[in-house]
């Protein structure tokens, strides 16, 4: 067993099983403690709320409380593995809520038959909680998924693969396409992978600026056409009306590579194809589409991102879904929507143009992070992302409407 396997499974055993525990915010050490935390003194607030639902977010835990809900059918990059195997995972996006944002969150694995089984759990439990992150469901399901939850809930529901990954995957390669001096109106980008993270990366950087014209889209079966006729709704949005059926085929002249596939899919001889100054994101984990590297010594021109936190330009869902549901809940917002994800683009790539503090820089394990090739978006671990980009996203709920609450006085101000 190789050292970082057994440090792994080690810190996931000991010294105690998983990664996450629940903690008392009362105390509950007398009788008059009990008394008021249980009977008879819980009975208040069950009657204010019941005559009040609004109350619950004064009386209960449910206003700092996300959900992280997975059936574990696309559990990062290692498939469909079933529920309780995703566990470790959901358990990690709990302790990224509450390490990063302050947010209390409980996972939940979900085993079930029919999609709309999965929908009506998780619809039944949702007033439970402020907000609802659906993690590592697979394409097409999700999307179905997605929307009808947000039909049926009151609260946030967000799947992170889609649109976590798509707001630091725009928020980077806006960064890196300004560092290259290159415009993503113009440029062609090649997407590998077409399920939950690929359709909603490649939605999002068409808001962004991106033709659809100039994206060419592959799955398992290559490269997706006008003339294929065994493509999803959701993949059909990207038929390229192309002769071209190959991956070495479309990456010729390539702007932009984006992997959200699986590992090693795209070669040193792939990467040779792409035009000057190319950018690849090979996001899939925990193992990329191509190591930076042999990205990095088949051409020196590349500016390399992974999913990965062990190397630089870290273009993962983490810079974003803690910060987004921290400024959804704080103005108690009803849903997640355009205006709020482009206001988070907004603030993660704006703040990797500032300087870093020296904590952070030592944090990172790094010499210097300075706005550059090896430095286009914001390490995890910097404390100002939680501040800049909750505010951004609250601010953009209030503004286009989705807040039930108005911005708290001096909300983020350090
Ligand atoms: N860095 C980050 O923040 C994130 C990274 N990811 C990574 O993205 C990957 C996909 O995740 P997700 O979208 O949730 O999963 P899905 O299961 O929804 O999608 C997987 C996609 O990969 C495609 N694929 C599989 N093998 C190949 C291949 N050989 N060539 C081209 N495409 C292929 C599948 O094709 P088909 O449709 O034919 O089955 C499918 O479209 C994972 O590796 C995951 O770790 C995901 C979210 C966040
Ligand atoms: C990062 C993440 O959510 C994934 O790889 O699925
Ligand atoms: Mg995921």
């Amino acid at each position: 067993m190789t050292d970082f396997r057994q440090q792994a499974l080690d810190y996931h055993a000991k010294p105690v099983p998983g990664k996450i525990s629940i903690e008392l915010t009362k105390p509950a050490e007398t009788s008059k403690d009990l008394a008021l935390a249980y009977s008879p003194g819980v009975a208040e607030p069950v009657r204010a709320i019941a005559e009040n639902p609004d109350d619950v977010y004064r009386y209960t835990a449910k206003g700092n409380m996300v959900a992280v809900i997975s059936n574990g059918t696309a559990i990062l990059g290692l498939g469909n593995l079933g529920p309780l195997a995703s566990k470790p995972v959901m358990e990690g996006k709990a302790l990224l809520f509450k390490r990063f944002a302050g947010l209390d969150s409980i996972d939940i694995e979900v085993k079930h038959r029919t999609t709309q089984d999965f929908i009506n759990t998780v619809a039944n439990i949702a007033d439970t909680f402020g907000g609802i992150n659906l993690e590592d469901i697979k394409a097409p399901e999700c999307f179905e998924i997605e929307q009808a939850l947000i039909e049926r809930c009151d609260i946030p529901v967000f799947h992170d693969d889609q649109h976590g990954t798509a707001i630091v995957t725009a928020a980077g390669l806006l960064n890196a396409l300004e560092i290259r001096n290159k415009s993503l109106e113009d440029a062609k980008i090649v997407c590998m992978g077409a399920g939950a993270a690929a359709i909603a990366c490649m939605e999002l950087l068409i808001k962004c600026g991106a033709q659809r014209e100039n994206i060419y889209m592959l799955d398992s079966k290559g490269v997706i056409h006008t003339r294929r006729d065994d493509l999803n709704q959701y993949k059909q949005l990207f038929a390229n009306n192309t002769d071209k059926r190959t991956l070495q085929e479309v990456i010729e002249g390539a702007d932009i590579f984006v992997g959200v596939s699986g590992p090693d899919l795209f070669g040193a001889e792939d990467l040779r194809l792409m035009a000057e100054n190319p950018v690849v994101f090979a996001c899939s984990n925990p193992d990329p589409e191509i190591r930076p590297e042999l990205a990095l010594a088949t051409r020196s021109d590349v500016i390399m991102a992974t999913g990965r936190s062990d190397y630089p330009n870290q273009v993962n869902n983490v810079l974003c879904f803690p910060f987004m549901f921290r400024g959804a809940l704080d103005v108690r917002a009803s849903a997640i929507n355009d205006e709020m994800k482009l206001a988070a683009v907004e603030a993660i790539r704006q703040l990797a143009k500032e300087p870093v503090s020296a904590e952070v820089v030592k944090a990172a394990g790094a010499e210097k992070l300075e706005f550059g090739p090896e430095y286009i978006i914001p390490k995890p671990i910097d404390p100002r992302l939680c501040a800049r980009v909750a505010k951004a996203v609250a601010e953009a709920a209030v503004a286009s409407g989705v807040a039930r609450i108005d911005l708290p006085a001096n909300y983020m101000q350090s």
